[in-house]
């Protein structure tokens, strides 16, 4: 397959949205967290990229460090290009201004995110006049039905409280108030978790209608595979805070190059699945990771030289990115090739 085979035409338009050498830490008693390591990825209007990985590779500190919303005591660097200014080190009240009306986060638990003592309507008017000040109160209603009406809840429920609704109906709400001011740029974590599946796959009918209908770039963060497959234009694979293979996601999924994208989506639970697959061990503690590729005590197909040297980013044929040692033999010695054994990397009771 060439370039052109696997690249969309949305591949030439500019992105929305450029992360370059992009790092998170968190302070902790055991040292700095490097949660986000040096991540570089772009988004461009009307895609998704799904951003993927087991729990703990630093995903959702991904998303959040995007836009600006890291906890207190969470210390960023590199760059994140939005509308031709850099939103790493942006002064708050900027950042604050650009959210919501050109930056959205949808969160997984919705109850935290709406307040009780607040009607839906309230909300709806709070988000619409903070970003809109001309609109008038006829007009918030109508633009809040309508997104409202798209998330499946009904305009005579309006007036409702958010206890009044169920868990799927708030995250629908959720959503409905993120997408109400047409962001730009949106970062959906972990969306659908705790909804049914009917749920779910409502929502996200919804998210790849939205960017159909107003080019809004998606980064959607989730543990589910198959929603990658079905709803996401281009997959990123994060391993402990790296991304270690992204690319379009169909060729990702059909053709993985990554040791940990492989095993990722080996232990994904399918219809034809007849064995159960996980992969042995855990992520490695951020403020400890090991020396080399962070995946080698874990990888099936670990060489010494994966022990002692960081792989480089290699962009293959089909326009994938995979950060691997395996497609550069020119790039290591003959020894450096030599397969890694378990008991060399203390894995061998745990595999
Ligand atoms: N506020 C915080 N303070 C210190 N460490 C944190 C904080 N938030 C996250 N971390 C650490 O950063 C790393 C990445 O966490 P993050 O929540 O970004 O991962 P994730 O891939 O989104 O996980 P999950 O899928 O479970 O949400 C983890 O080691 C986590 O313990």
């Amino acid at each position: 397959m060439t370039d052109t085979d696997t690249t969309p035409a949305r591949e030439a338009a500019t992105p929305v949205l450029s992360a370059r050498d992009l790092r998170v830490w968190y302070g902790s008693k055991r040292g700095p967290v490097a949660a986000v390591d040096g991540v570089t990825f772009d988004v461009r209007p009307g895609e998704t990229l799904g951003l993927v990985g087991e729990s703990g590779c630093g995903k959702s500190t991904l998303g959040r460090g995007v836009l600006g919303l890291l906890p207190p005591g969470a210390a960023v660097d590199g760059e994140v290009r939005f509308a031709g200014r850099n939103l790493v080190g942006m002064p708050a009240k900027d950042l604050q201004a650009l959210r919501g009306p050109e930056l959205g986060l949808i969160f997984q638990e919705p109850m935290t995110r709406l307040n009780p003592l607040m009607k839906v309507s309230d909300h709806f008017e709070e988000a619409l006049r903070t970003h809109n000040r001309g609109l008038g109160k006829a007009q918030i209603r109508t633009r809040a039905l309508d997104a409202l009406r798209g998330m499946g809840i009904p305009a005579s429920r309006y007036d409702s409280y958010p206890h009044e609704f169920s868990g799927g109906m708030r995250q629908r709400i959720m959503i409905a108030l993120a997408l109400v001011l047409r962001p730009a740029f949106v970062v959906a974590d972990e969306p659908t978790t705790a909804l049914d599946v009917l749920v779910e796959a409502q929502i996200i009918q919804i998210l790849a209608d939205l960017r159909r209908n107003f080019d809004t770039a998606l980064v959607l963060i989730t543990h589910n595979l198959g929603i990658v497959a079905e709803a996401c234009d281009r997959v990123a694979v994060m391993y402990a805070g790296h991304i270690v293979e992204q690319g379009d996601a169909r060729e990702v999924f059909a053709n993985p190059q990554h040791p940990y994208t492989q095993e990722l989506l080996r232990s994904t639970i399918s219809l034809g699945t007849t064995g159960l697959h996980f992969i042995p061990g855990a992520p490695p503690d951020l403020a400890d990771p090991p020396a080399g590729c962070r995946f080698h005590p874990r990888c099936p197909k670990a060489m010494r030289v994966c022990a002692d040297e960081q792989p480089p980013e290699v962009l293959l044929p089909t326009g994938s990115r995979t950060t691997c040692w395996l497609p550069v033999p020119d790039m290591t010695t003959a020894e450096g090739r030599l397969p890694l054994e378990a008991e060399e990397i203390g894995v061998a009771d745990e595999a």
